[in-house]
Protein backbone atom coordinates (compact mmCIF):
# COMPACT_ATOMS: atom_id res chain seq x y z
CA UNK A 1 0.00 0.00 0.00
CA UNK A 2 1.21 3.70 -0.98
CA UNK A 3 2.18 5.58 1.92
CA UNK A 4 -0.31 8.45 0.74
CA UNK A 5 -2.85 5.64 1.21
CA UNK A 6 -2.00 4.46 4.38
CA UNK A 7 -1.90 8.27 5.42
CA UNK A 8 -5.22 8.68 3.60
CA UNK A 9 -7.24 5.87 5.73
CA UNK A 10 -4.98 7.68 9.03
CA UNK A 11 -6.47 10.87 8.38
CA UNK A 12 -10.21 9.52 8.14
CA UNK A 13 -10.02 9.08 11.76
CA UNK A 14 -9.20 13.09 11.87
CA UNK A 15 -11.05 15.65 13.48
CA UNK A 16 -9.65 18.78 12.77
CA UNK A 17 -13.14 20.88 15.13
CA UNK A 18 -14.54 24.03 13.90
CA UNK A 19 -13.52 27.20 12.47
CA UNK A 20 -13.05 30.27 15.03
CA UNK A 21 -16.20 31.49 16.22
CA UNK A 22 -17.31 34.87 15.29
CA UNK A 23 -19.36 37.24 17.37
CA UNK A 24 -23.10 37.74 15.54
CA UNK A 25 -24.59 40.97 15.30
CA UNK A 26 -27.09 39.49 17.98
CA UNK A 27 -24.00 38.95 19.97
CA UNK A 28 -23.00 42.72 20.04
CA UNK A 29 -26.02 44.03 20.91
CA UNK A 30 -26.72 41.72 23.53
CA UNK A 31 -23.46 42.74 24.94
CA UNK A 32 -24.23 46.92 24.34
CA UNK A 33 -27.29 45.84 26.91
CA UNK A 34 -25.36 44.16 28.77
CA UNK A 35 -23.19 46.87 29.37
CA UNK A 36 -25.92 48.77 30.83
CA UNK A 37 -26.83 46.16 33.43
CA UNK A 38 -22.90 45.98 34.57
CA UNK A 39 -22.65 46.07 38.84
CA UNK A 40 -19.67 47.98 38.66
CA UNK A 41 -18.28 50.71 37.17
CA UNK A 42 -15.46 48.98 35.12
CA UNK A 43 -13.23 52.18 35.28
CA UNK A 44 -12.13 54.50 32.74
CA UNK A 45 -9.73 53.00 30.62
CA UNK A 46 -11.94 49.43 30.42
CA UNK A 47 -14.52 52.43 29.27
CA UNK A 48 -12.55 53.74 26.96
CA UNK A 49 -11.73 50.56 25.35
CA UNK A 50 -15.24 49.56 24.81
CA UNK A 51 -15.95 53.41 23.52
CA UNK A 52 -12.94 52.69 21.01
CA UNK A 53 -14.32 49.24 20.14
CA UNK A 54 -18.16 49.68 19.87
CA UNK A 55 -16.79 53.10 17.37
CA UNK A 56 -14.53 50.62 15.28
CA UNK A 57 -17.38 48.04 15.44
CA UNK A 58 -20.19 50.06 14.14
CA UNK A 59 -17.83 52.82 12.02
CA UNK A 60 -14.40 50.91 11.16
CA UNK A 61 -11.13 53.39 11.66
CA UNK A 62 -11.74 56.54 13.38
CA UNK A 63 -12.50 59.39 11.10
CA UNK A 64 -13.12 61.93 13.24
CA UNK A 65 -10.65 65.17 13.30
CA UNK A 66 -8.49 65.12 16.33
CA UNK A 67 -9.62 67.05 19.25
CA UNK A 68 -7.71 69.83 20.89
CA UNK A 69 -4.82 69.15 23.85
CA UNK A 70 -7.44 70.89 26.15
CA UNK A 71 -10.48 68.72 24.95
CA UNK A 72 -9.52 65.88 27.84
CA UNK A 73 -12.08 63.85 27.63
CA UNK A 74 -12.73 63.95 23.40
CA UNK A 75 -9.23 63.43 22.80
CA UNK A 76 -8.71 60.47 25.37
CA UNK A 77 -11.70 58.78 23.49
CA UNK A 78 -9.86 59.40 20.05
CA UNK A 79 -6.90 58.38 21.29
CA UNK A 80 -8.39 55.25 22.40
CA UNK A 81 -10.65 54.72 19.11
CA UNK A 82 -7.58 55.79 16.81
CA UNK A 83 -5.27 53.58 18.87
CA UNK A 84 -7.40 50.42 16.84
CA UNK A 85 -5.83 51.47 13.74
CA UNK A 86 -7.34 49.41 10.85
CA UNK A 87 -8.45 46.46 12.90
CA UNK A 88 -11.08 44.87 11.04
CA UNK A 89 -15.12 45.86 12.07
CA UNK A 90 -15.81 42.50 12.65
CA UNK A 91 -12.85 41.95 15.46
CA UNK A 92 -13.89 44.89 17.03
CA UNK A 93 -17.41 43.62 17.98
CA UNK A 94 -15.80 40.04 18.95
CA UNK A 95 -13.55 42.01 20.98
CA UNK A 96 -16.61 43.73 22.25
CA UNK A 97 -18.45 40.97 23.20
CA UNK A 98 -15.91 39.07 24.76
CA UNK A 99 -14.45 42.38 27.01
CA UNK A 100 -18.25 42.36 28.07
CA UNK A 101 -18.48 38.99 28.79
CA UNK A 102 -15.52 39.10 30.67
CA UNK A 103 -16.37 42.26 32.77
CA UNK A 104 -20.08 40.64 33.63
CA UNK A 105 -18.32 37.19 34.38
CA UNK A 106 -15.89 38.93 37.37
CA UNK A 107 -18.54 40.96 38.53
CA UNK A 108 -20.53 37.85 39.21
CA UNK A 109 -17.44 35.96 40.25
CA UNK A 110 -16.72 35.16 43.96
CA UNK A 111 -13.73 36.48 45.30
CA UNK A 112 -10.82 34.56 44.54
CA UNK A 113 -8.57 35.18 47.10
CA UNK A 114 -5.06 36.87 46.42
CA UNK A 115 -5.95 37.15 42.80
CA UNK A 116 -6.77 40.70 42.00
CA UNK A 117 -7.98 43.13 38.94
CA UNK A 118 -3.63 42.62 38.22
CA UNK A 119 -3.08 39.04 38.93
CA UNK A 120 -5.84 36.27 37.37
CA UNK A 121 -4.91 32.98 35.73
CA UNK A 122 -7.08 31.16 33.05
CA UNK A 123 -6.78 27.59 32.83
CA UNK A 124 -6.23 25.26 29.36
CA UNK A 125 -4.07 22.19 29.54
CA UNK A 126 -1.32 22.97 27.35
CA UNK A 127 -1.83 26.15 26.69
CA UNK A 128 -1.20 27.98 30.47
CA UNK A 129 -2.18 32.00 30.83
CA UNK A 130 -1.41 33.58 33.53
CA UNK A 131 -1.66 37.71 33.82
CA UNK A 132 0.88 39.48 36.85
CA UNK A 133 2.73 42.33 37.26
CA UNK A 134 0.74 43.79 34.06
CA UNK A 135 1.96 40.88 31.68
CA UNK A 136 -0.29 37.98 30.26
CA UNK A 137 2.29 35.02 30.32
CA UNK A 138 1.33 32.48 27.67
CA UNK A 139 3.03 29.40 28.45
CA UNK A 140 3.30 26.00 26.02
CA UNK A 141 2.55 23.34 28.57
CA UNK A 142 2.79 20.11 26.88
CA UNK A 143 6.89 19.39 27.88
CA UNK A 144 6.49 15.09 27.07
CA UNK A 145 6.19 16.32 23.22
CA UNK A 146 8.20 18.90 23.43
CA UNK A 147 5.52 21.43 23.50
CA UNK A 148 4.36 20.12 20.17
CA UNK A 149 1.62 22.68 19.30
CA UNK A 150 -2.18 20.19 18.91
CA UNK A 151 -5.18 22.26 16.93
CA UNK A 152 -7.07 22.66 20.70
CA UNK A 153 -4.01 24.58 21.30
CA UNK A 154 -3.79 26.79 18.40
CA UNK A 155 -7.43 27.65 19.36
CA UNK A 156 -6.27 28.03 23.08
CA UNK A 157 -3.76 30.61 22.09
CA UNK A 158 -6.00 32.43 19.86
CA UNK A 159 -8.51 33.28 22.83
CA UNK A 160 -5.59 33.87 25.10
CA UNK A 161 -4.49 36.78 22.51
CA UNK A 162 -7.98 37.63 22.17
CA UNK A 163 -8.17 38.47 25.96
CA UNK A 164 -5.16 39.40 26.55
CA UNK A 165 -5.52 42.34 24.19
CA UNK A 166 -8.28 43.64 25.93
CA UNK A 167 -7.43 43.00 29.76
CA UNK A 168 -5.59 45.42 31.76
CA UNK A 169 -2.07 43.72 31.15
CA UNK A 170 0.14 45.52 29.38
CA UNK A 171 2.10 43.11 27.45
CA UNK A 172 1.88 39.30 26.07
CA UNK A 173 4.60 37.17 26.65
CA UNK A 174 4.99 33.18 25.23
CA UNK A 175 7.38 30.84 26.82
CA UNK A 176 7.80 27.06 27.28
CA UNK A 177 7.74 24.88 29.71
CA UNK A 178 10.52 22.45 30.39
CA UNK A 179 13.56 21.70 28.35
CA UNK A 180 12.10 23.27 24.97
CA UNK A 181 10.43 26.25 23.56
CA UNK A 182 8.11 24.29 21.06
CA UNK A 183 8.67 21.91 18.59
CA UNK A 184 6.03 23.42 16.06
CA UNK A 185 3.14 21.97 14.59
CA UNK A 186 2.16 18.54 16.26
CA UNK A 187 2.84 16.09 13.17
CA UNK A 188 -0.14 13.91 13.89
CA UNK A 189 -2.52 16.78 13.54
CA UNK A 190 -3.48 15.47 10.64
CA UNK A 191 -2.99 11.65 11.13
CA UNK A 192 -5.84 11.65 13.88
CA UNK A 193 -8.62 13.46 12.04
CA UNK A 194 -12.13 11.70 10.82
CA UNK A 195 -14.14 13.05 7.42
CA UNK A 196 -11.85 13.58 4.28
CA UNK A 197 -8.27 14.29 3.76
CA UNK A 198 -9.37 17.45 2.03
CA UNK A 199 -11.98 18.64 4.11
CA UNK A 200 -8.97 18.49 7.14
CA UNK A 201 -6.52 20.66 4.79
CA UNK A 202 -8.96 23.30 4.55
CA UNK A 203 -10.27 23.36 7.97
CA UNK A 204 -6.37 23.56 8.94
CA UNK A 205 -5.66 26.22 6.40
CA UNK A 206 -8.64 28.39 8.21
CA UNK A 207 -7.37 27.83 11.49
CA UNK A 208 -3.83 28.58 10.76
CA UNK A 209 -4.96 31.73 8.80
CA UNK A 210 -7.10 32.80 12.17
CA UNK A 211 -4.28 31.66 14.31
CA UNK A 212 -1.51 34.07 12.59
CA UNK A 213 -3.73 37.14 12.07
CA UNK A 214 -4.19 37.61 15.80
CA UNK A 215 -0.25 37.75 16.12
CA UNK A 216 -0.59 40.17 13.44
CA UNK A 217 -3.73 42.47 14.97
CA UNK A 218 -2.20 41.58 18.75
CA UNK A 219 -2.13 45.69 19.82
CA UNK A 220 0.18 45.61 22.78
CA UNK A 221 4.04 44.61 22.86
CA UNK A 222 4.67 41.17 22.35
CA UNK A 223 8.07 39.11 23.44
CA UNK A 224 8.92 35.38 22.93
CA UNK A 225 11.18 33.92 25.78
CA UNK A 226 12.78 31.51 24.01
CA UNK A 227 14.19 28.89 27.19
CA UNK A 228 15.37 26.03 24.63
CA UNK A 229 14.78 24.59 20.87
CA UNK A 230 11.73 25.98 18.79
CA UNK A 231 10.86 24.60 15.71
CA UNK A 232 8.58 24.86 12.48
CA UNK A 233 5.55 27.12 13.65
CA UNK A 234 7.02 28.82 16.69
CA UNK A 235 9.89 30.18 14.78
CA UNK A 236 8.70 31.62 11.96
CA UNK A 237 5.84 33.36 14.15
CA UNK A 238 8.77 35.21 15.67
CA UNK A 239 9.12 37.82 13.06
CA UNK A 240 5.80 39.35 13.99
CA UNK A 241 7.35 39.75 17.61
CA UNK A 242 8.23 42.69 19.00
CA UNK A 243 11.26 41.09 21.13
CA UNK A 244 12.80 37.65 21.35
CA UNK A 245 15.24 36.96 24.29
CA UNK A 246 16.92 33.64 23.89
CA UNK A 247 18.78 31.73 25.95
CA UNK A 248 21.93 30.48 24.84
CA UNK A 249 20.93 27.11 25.03
CA UNK A 250 17.80 28.17 22.37
CA UNK A 251 18.63 26.84 18.27
CA UNK A 252 16.22 27.94 15.82
CA UNK A 253 15.03 25.03 13.15
CA UNK A 254 12.54 25.78 10.01
CA UNK A 255 12.65 22.31 8.22
CA UNK A 256 9.88 23.00 5.63
CA UNK A 257 11.58 21.41 2.20
CA UNK A 258 12.55 18.09 4.83
CA UNK A 259 8.70 18.17 5.76
CA UNK A 260 7.42 18.77 1.85
CA UNK A 261 5.59 21.84 3.21
CA UNK A 262 6.42 25.49 2.76
CA UNK A 263 6.71 28.88 5.44
CA UNK A 264 4.01 30.19 7.60
CA UNK A 265 3.31 33.12 9.52
CA UNK A 266 4.24 35.45 7.01
CA UNK A 267 7.89 34.25 7.30
CA UNK A 268 7.96 34.17 3.63
CA UNK A 269 8.02 38.34 3.72
CA UNK A 270 9.41 38.81 7.43
CA UNK A 271 12.09 36.41 7.05
CA UNK A 272 13.68 37.70 4.24
CA UNK A 273 12.75 41.61 4.97
CA UNK A 274 14.67 41.30 8.26
CA UNK A 275 17.90 38.93 7.57
CA UNK A 276 18.01 39.16 3.47
CA UNK A 277 17.26 36.67 1.11
CA UNK A 278 20.15 34.53 0.80
CA UNK A 279 20.07 33.98 4.34
CA UNK A 280 16.11 33.54 5.03
CA UNK A 281 16.57 30.78 2.20
CA UNK A 282 18.71 29.09 4.31
CA UNK A 283 16.44 28.92 6.76
CA UNK A 284 13.19 28.62 4.64
CA UNK A 285 14.53 26.44 1.50
CA UNK A 286 17.37 23.96 3.27
CA UNK A 287 16.10 23.88 6.96
CA UNK A 288 19.50 25.20 8.05
CA UNK A 289 19.26 25.86 12.36
CA UNK A 290 20.76 28.40 13.58
CA UNK A 291 22.39 28.30 16.82
CA UNK A 292 21.16 31.67 19.22
CA UNK A 293 24.13 33.59 18.26
CA UNK A 294 23.36 33.05 14.86
CA UNK A 295 19.74 33.73 15.24
CA UNK A 296 20.49 37.00 17.35
CA UNK A 297 23.36 38.24 14.23
CA UNK A 298 20.52 37.56 11.39
CA UNK A 299 18.10 39.84 13.71
CA UNK A 300 15.29 37.44 14.64
CA UNK A 301 16.55 37.62 18.35
CA UNK A 302 16.55 40.68 20.07
CA UNK A 303 19.41 39.56 23.23
CA UNK A 304 20.86 36.11 24.25
CA UNK A 305 21.48 35.64 27.75
CA UNK A 306 23.61 32.79 29.32
CA UNK A 307 21.36 30.09 30.65
CA UNK A 308 22.50 29.86 33.88
CA UNK A 309 20.86 33.96 34.41
CA UNK A 310 18.46 33.50 31.79
CA UNK A 311 15.19 33.14 33.43
CA UNK A 312 15.84 35.83 35.94
CA UNK A 313 17.28 38.57 33.72
CA UNK A 314 15.01 38.57 31.04
CA UNK A 315 12.09 38.57 34.07
CA UNK A 316 13.60 41.51 35.57
CA UNK A 317 13.57 43.28 32.26
CA UNK A 318 10.40 42.23 31.23
CA UNK A 319 8.65 43.56 34.38
CA UNK A 320 10.85 46.94 34.18
CA UNK A 321 9.14 47.34 30.70
CA UNK A 322 5.85 46.54 31.54
CA UNK A 323 5.73 49.72 33.77
CA UNK A 324 6.43 51.66 31.27
CA UNK A 325 3.27 53.56 29.92
CA UNK A 326 1.01 51.47 28.06
CA UNK A 327 -0.95 53.44 25.87
CA UNK A 328 2.25 55.19 24.47
CA UNK A 329 3.79 51.51 23.80
CA UNK A 330 0.80 50.18 21.89
CA UNK A 331 0.12 54.01 20.15
CA UNK A 332 3.94 53.01 18.89
CA UNK A 333 3.64 49.75 17.92
CA UNK A 334 0.12 50.72 15.98
CA UNK A 335 2.59 53.23 13.94
CA UNK A 336 5.22 50.37 13.06
CA UNK A 337 2.59 47.90 12.45
CA UNK A 338 -0.12 49.86 10.29
CA UNK A 339 1.78 50.57 7.16
CA UNK A 340 2.54 46.55 6.87
CA UNK A 341 -0.83 45.32 8.00
CA UNK A 342 -2.65 44.75 4.82
CA UNK A 343 0.36 43.49 3.52
CA UNK A 344 1.00 40.87 6.17
CA UNK A 345 -2.84 39.70 5.93
CA UNK A 346 -2.29 39.12 2.19
CA UNK A 347 0.89 37.42 2.95
CA UNK A 348 -0.42 35.40 5.37
CA UNK A 349 -3.73 34.28 3.22
CA UNK A 350 -1.63 33.43 0.25
CA UNK A 351 0.94 31.08 2.50
CA UNK A 352 -2.33 29.48 3.90
CA UNK A 353 -3.66 28.40 0.58
CA UNK A 354 0.06 27.46 -0.48
CA UNK A 355 0.28 24.78 2.61
CA UNK A 356 -3.21 23.29 2.18
CA UNK A 357 -2.23 22.19 -1.17
CA UNK A 358 1.20 20.80 0.38
CA UNK A 359 -0.38 18.82 3.23
CA UNK A 360 -2.16 16.69 0.13
CA UNK A 361 1.18 16.34 -1.53
CA UNK A 362 3.04 13.09 -1.59
CA UNK A 363 6.20 14.58 -0.25
CA UNK A 364 4.43 16.31 2.89
CA UNK A 365 2.29 12.73 3.36
CA UNK A 366 5.48 10.34 2.87
CA UNK A 367 7.29 13.24 5.96
CA UNK A 368 4.55 12.92 8.43
CA UNK A 369 3.91 9.06 7.87
CA UNK A 370 7.85 8.82 8.30
CA UNK A 371 7.50 10.58 11.58
CA UNK A 372 4.43 8.92 13.22
CA UNK A 373 6.59 5.38 12.12
CA UNK A 374 9.21 6.24 13.55
CA UNK A 375 11.03 3.75 15.52
CA UNK A 376 10.26 3.96 19.66
CA UNK A 377 13.06 4.50 21.75
CA UNK A 378 14.34 1.77 23.91
C1 LIG B 1 -2.68 23.82 11.33
C2 LIG B 1 -1.46 24.61 11.54
C3 LIG B 1 -0.25 24.13 10.78
C4 LIG B 1 0.91 25.04 10.93
C5 LIG B 1 2.11 24.64 10.08
C6 LIG B 1 3.28 24.46 10.95
C7 LIG B 1 4.36 23.77 10.52
C8 LIG B 1 5.45 23.41 11.45
O1 LIG B 1 5.53 23.78 12.60
S1 LIG B 1 6.60 22.38 10.77
C9 LIG B 1 7.57 21.78 12.12
C10 LIG B 1 6.95 20.56 12.74
N1 LIG B 1 7.82 20.01 13.77
C11 LIG B 1 8.77 19.10 13.54
O2 LIG B 1 9.05 18.71 12.44
C12 LIG B 1 9.49 18.55 14.75
C13 LIG B 1 9.24 17.09 14.90
N2 LIG B 1 9.94 16.56 16.07
C14 LIG B 1 11.23 16.23 16.05
O3 LIG B 1 11.92 16.34 15.07
C15 LIG B 1 11.81 15.72 17.33
O4 LIG B 1 10.79 15.19 18.11
C16 LIG B 1 12.53 16.83 18.14
C17 LIG B 1 13.81 17.23 17.40
C18 LIG B 1 11.65 18.04 18.35
C19 LIG B 1 12.93 16.29 19.54
O5 LIG B 1 13.68 15.12 19.38
P1 LIG B 1 14.08 14.25 20.68
O6 LIG B 1 14.78 15.10 21.66
O7 LIG B 1 14.80 13.06 20.17
O8 LIG B 1 12.70 13.88 21.35
P2 LIG B 1 11.57 12.91 20.78
O9 LIG B 1 11.60 12.91 19.31
O10 LIG B 1 11.68 11.59 21.47
O11 LIG B 1 10.25 13.67 21.25
C20 LIG B 1 9.62 13.42 22.51
C21 LIG B 1 8.16 13.18 22.25
O12 LIG B 1 7.61 14.35 21.67
C22 LIG B 1 6.96 14.00 20.43
N3 LIG B 1 7.08 15.14 19.51
C23 LIG B 1 8.09 16.01 19.41
N4 LIG B 1 7.82 16.92 18.48
C24 LIG B 1 6.63 16.62 17.97
C25 LIG B 1 5.82 17.20 16.96
N5 LIG B 1 6.18 18.32 16.30
N6 LIG B 1 4.62 16.64 16.69
C26 LIG B 1 4.22 15.54 17.35
N7 LIG B 1 4.95 14.95 18.34
C27 LIG B 1 6.14 15.48 18.63
C28 LIG B 1 7.72 12.79 19.94
O13 LIG B 1 6.95 12.08 19.03
C29 LIG B 1 7.93 12.05 21.25
O14 LIG B 1 6.70 11.47 21.59
P3 LIG B 1 6.66 9.98 22.20
O15 LIG B 1 7.29 9.09 21.14
O16 LIG B 1 5.22 9.69 22.43
O17 LIG B 1 7.49 10.03 23.45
Amino acid sequence: MLVSEVFRLQVAKLHLGRPTMRASQQDFENALNQVKLLKKDPGNEVKLRLYALYKQATEGPCNMPKPGMLDFVNKAKWDAWNALGSLPKETARQNYVDLVSSLSSSSEAPSQGKRGADEKARESKDILVTSEDGITKITFNRPTKKNAISFQMYRDIILALKNASTDNTVMAVFTGTGDYYCSGNDLTNFTSATGGIEEAASNGAVLLRDFVNSFIDFPKPLVAVVNGPAVGISVTLLGLFDAVFASDRATFHTPFSQLGQSPEACSSYTFPKMMGSAKAAEMLLFGKKLTAREAWAQGLVTEVFPESTFETEVWTRLKTYAKLPPNAMRISKELIRKNEKEKLYAVNAEECTTLQARWLSEECMNAIMSFVSRKPKL
